[in-house]
């Protein structure tokens, strides 16, 4: 029977990739202050240090390689209907093969016109010079979301998810919203609700099913 399965992903799937994770011991906001690299205020205040801040991990991205829960979900498209939600930004799903990916908080890969919403192909190194190729402002920033900005595909997610018949969450602390709030919607909704993490999320009573340990196992048992 085709499953119609709706995963949610967080930094914790690309951790064994060597891409760095937000809330960890040494994570990026360890590193830099939220307010400072992912608030349009922050952007506002100083383009240059949140350019800087993007090329730097724009930088180890494109270094990085999918690991065996990245293409375990890519594997699990050939069987079933899924939708992979990702607050990663990130290509690590697409470069494991996954087609039906996502983005909610927008993508490495990709600028944006702070004065004309123009969006185009990130170059690898921004600088706050770029010009809009479509207005020509001097106004790009990466095509990322940040806080106090509305997600990308919020009715396409919540669509999944009212047909949905599973529910996952993959690597993921369950601390930033609306992304955290997926679950209680898929138990409203009567979907079973599993979580794959290193350790339990905030949310974790909230899920039927938790299973403890690194993706690149938990991900690859859980699809076969
Ligand atoms: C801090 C938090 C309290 N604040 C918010 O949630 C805010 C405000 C807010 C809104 N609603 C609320 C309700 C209550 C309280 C606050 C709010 N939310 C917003 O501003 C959002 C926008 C939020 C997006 C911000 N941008 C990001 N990213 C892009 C930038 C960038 O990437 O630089 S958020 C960013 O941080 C979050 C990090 O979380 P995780 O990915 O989970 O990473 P973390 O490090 O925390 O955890 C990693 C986990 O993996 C595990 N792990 C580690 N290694 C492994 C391993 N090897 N295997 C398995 N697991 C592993 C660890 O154990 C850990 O549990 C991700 O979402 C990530 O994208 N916008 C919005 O709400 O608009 C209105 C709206 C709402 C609904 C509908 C319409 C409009």
């Amino acid at each position: 029977m085709t499953e119609h399965i709706v995963i949610l992903t967080g930094a914790g799937i690309s951790a064994e990739s060597g891409l760095g994770t937000f809330r960890d011991e040494g994570g990026l906001w360890a590193q830099h202050r939220i307010e400072d690299v992912a608030t349009p205020e922050g952007f506002a205040r100083d383009p240059e240090l949140v350019q800087r801040f993007y090329n730097m991990r724009r930088a180890e991205a494109v270094k990085a390689a999918p690991n065996a829960a990245h293409r375990a979900l890519a594997a699990l498209e050939a069987v079933h209907d899924v939708l992979i939600v990702t607050q990663n930004v990130d290509g690590l799903h697409e470069a494991a093969g996954s087609k039906n990916v996502l983005h909610m908080h927008g993508s490495l890969a990709r600028a944006m016109c702070a004065t004309c919403q123009a969006r185009w192909d990130a170059p690898l190194v921004m600088t706050v010079s770029d010009a809009c190729p479509s207005c020509g402002a001097k106004a790009t920033r990466p095509d990322i979301v940040w806080f106090g900005e509305i997600p990308y595909g919020m009715e396409k997610i919540d669509a999944a998810l009212s047909q949905a018949t599973l529910f996952a969450s993959i690597g993921t602390s369950g601390n930033v919203y609306p992304a955290a709030g997926f679950v209680a919607e898929a138990r409203r909704l009567g979907v079973p609700t599993v979580e794959l993490n290193l350790e339990p999320s905030a949310g974790y009573s909230m899920f039927d099913e938790v299973r403890i340990g690194p993706a690149s196992e938990t991900v690859p048992e859980w699809v076969a």
